[in-house]
């Protein structure tokens, strides 16, 4: 998975803006999209690979997390940010998280929304390697999924699966639920002041 949103962005995550300020006729399908991408991904039978080529906060470090392993190329950032931006990563984002980083890391990385360079990525295991550049990645990412071609596919797959099942299964039998702690989380007056200054910081820094 390999993705391109400006040259030095891998993933933005979320668009703030569908948070702030939600609309009503648009909150549930945002939010279900994403979930459908997360089970889709994160339960996806196939090894998955996310080179990286660029910056990857939130969402977009979700997205990587989805994927088995990750390659990423230098001097970019990672990380899951939401407490930078006084909201909180759900549940299902964090455990995303402990699948790729020990859980002490993940507390402190989570709490702090702090957003990790590519070599402090490699330290903790937030990533698996670097890459040169995107052609790199990509050339790395095909070494990493040529190993399973040793491996029986059913027994890779059902390893896989089985690992993954408690966090799928609880998004499953959870989905309403989830929805509807997103949409009461975010419609609260403290969290669309948070995002607000948010969108005003990232306003500022593009003005200078
Ligand atoms: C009580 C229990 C509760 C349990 C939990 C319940 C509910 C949980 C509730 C919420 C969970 C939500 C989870 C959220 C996940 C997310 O993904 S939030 C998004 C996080 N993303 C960011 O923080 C990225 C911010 N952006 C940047 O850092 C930079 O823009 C950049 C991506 C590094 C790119 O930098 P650069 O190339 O320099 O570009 P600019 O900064 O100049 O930006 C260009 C324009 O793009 C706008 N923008 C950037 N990111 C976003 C974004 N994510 N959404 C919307 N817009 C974005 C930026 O404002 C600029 O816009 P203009 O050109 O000025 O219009």
């Amino acid at each position: 998975m390999s993705q391109q949103s400006s040259p030095t962005v891998f993933s933005a995550g979320l668009d703030i803006m569908e948070m702030y300020k939600p609309k009503p006729d648009r909150v549930k399908e945002f939010w279900t999209t994403l979930q459908d991408v997360w089970l889709a991904l994160y339960g996806s039978s196939f090894p998955t690979v996310a080179a990286i080529n660029g910056h990857s906060p939130a969402g977009g470090c979700l997205l990587s997390l989805c994927c088995e392993y990750r390659i990423m190329c230098p001097n970019y950032s990672i990380g899951l940010n939401e407490t930078k931006l006084g909201i909180v990563a759900p549940k299902w984002f964090m455990s995303s998280m402990l699948g790729a980083i020990p859980y002490r890391e993940a507390e402190l990385a989570l709490t702090s929304g702090r957003m990790f360079s590519t070599d402090e990525a490699l330290k903790i295991g937030l990533i698996d390697e670097v890459a040169s550049d995107k052609a790199d990645a990509i050339a790395k990412s095909e070494k990493f999924l040529s190993q399973f071609a040793k491996i029986h596919p059913i027994a890779r797959k059902l390893t896989k699966l089985n690992l993954r099942h408690s966090a799928l299964e609880w998004m499953q039998e959870n989905k309403e639920l989830d929805l509807n702690i997103f949409i009461s989380f975010v419609g609260q007056p403290i969290v669309q002041k948070s995002l607000e200054k948010y969108l005003e910081g990232l306003k500022a820094k593009q003005a200078k």
